[in-house]
């Protein structure tokens, strides 16, 4: 697929596929094409070049009509009249979307039970946080049964707590469905999906299941040290503000690490052992921290 917004590529030749019942997680920087990428799977942005078949039929070619009746999406944050309740935007929105009243209603519900998130149901959206407001279109999306789940962003917004709730809710959900997601977050991407997608300035970074990637990408643990300065004799692979990351190779490293900077003078705030994770693999592939 590609997208082009004016002559800027927000998306620039990117090719997947998600198995049936996986469920695929799309990570990368702000502004590296994520949300272009899901509207285009989704059916809702059509790609400037390229096709996104779903269960074989072509979304955006003659399976459309097929395709968007399997596919259930809830963006990041979809518009939503301020004086509805709950209830009226389920039934509106979900009548676009071809539900009767009755069926968005109920499906709805169930969604929401198994959220935790039912009250929404009865109060305005203008009195709703983002993580309710969420909440609903995340029911919506699920409420006709969808084959395919495309979710922008689930997770953000929330606190912990209330993440960890929505995702064990989610896992019920989305049992025997495909999912395409998107995350900040790498221990969400690493819980949560089968297969990690990493976008960088449009295109796929890299792309596998995220064991094979922290093999492939990032095999080695990190120490980061917390201090003022750097000692000379050591090379860090990472510098940012007030800290430096050193490979591990060997047991003895990061005694070796530590009497470096006591040996230079300099003071020590802390040392952390950052196993590898998906939080490395990004770096390593994008160049960038995770948030
Ligand atoms: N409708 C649009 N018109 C013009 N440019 C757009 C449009 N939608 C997205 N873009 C641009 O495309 C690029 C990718 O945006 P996109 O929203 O897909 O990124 P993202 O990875 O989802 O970002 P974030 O993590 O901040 O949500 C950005 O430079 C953005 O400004």
């Amino acid at each position: 697929m590609w997208k082009r917004f004016g002559g800027r590529a927000a998306v620039a030749g990117v090719s997947f596929s998600v198995g049936e019942g996986e469920r695929a997680c799309v990570m990368g920087p702000n502004g590296s094409g994520k949300t272009t990428l899901l509207r285009m799977v989704a059916g809702v942005l059509r790609p400037s070049e390229g096709s996104v078949f779903v269960c074989g039929y072509d979304v955006w070619g003659d399976g459309w009509r097929e395709a968007r009746g399997l596919i259930g999406y809830a963006s990041q944050d979809p518009p939503m009249a301020r004086r509805m309740t709950g209830m009226e935007y389920i039934t509106i929105v979900g009548g676009l979307l071809g539900l009767s009243p009755g069926a968005a209603r109920r499906e709805a519900r169930r969604v929401l039970e198994m959220l935790g998130f039912e009250d929404v149901l009865g109060r305005v959206v203008a009195r709703l946080s983002g993580g309710q407001r969420r909440a609903l279109s995340i029911a919506l999306a699920l409420a006709a049964n969808p084959e395919v789940v495309v979710l922008d962003e689930p997770g953000s917004g929330l606190d912990v707590r209330a993440r960890e709730s929505l995702w064990s809710a989610l896992r019920r959900v989305f049992r025997g469905r495909t999912v395409v997601f998107s995350s900040h977050d790498p221990l969400e991407a690493e819980s949560e999906s089968d297969r990690v997608l990493i976008m960088h300035r449009g295109r796929l970074a890299a792309w596998g299941r995220p064991r094979e990637l922290i093999e492939r990408y990032a095999p080695r643990p990190r120490v980061r040290v917390w201090a003022d300065r750097v000692p000379g004799v050591l090379e860090p692979v990472h510098q940012g503000p007030g800290f430096a990351d050193y490979l591990i190779d060997a047991p003895g490293d990061v005694a070796r690490i530590a009497s470096a900077y006591s040996e230079s003078g300099i003071l020590v705030e802390r040392i952390e052992v950052l196993k590898p994770s998906l939080r490395e693999v990004f770096f390593a592939v994008t160049g960038e921290e995770m948030d």
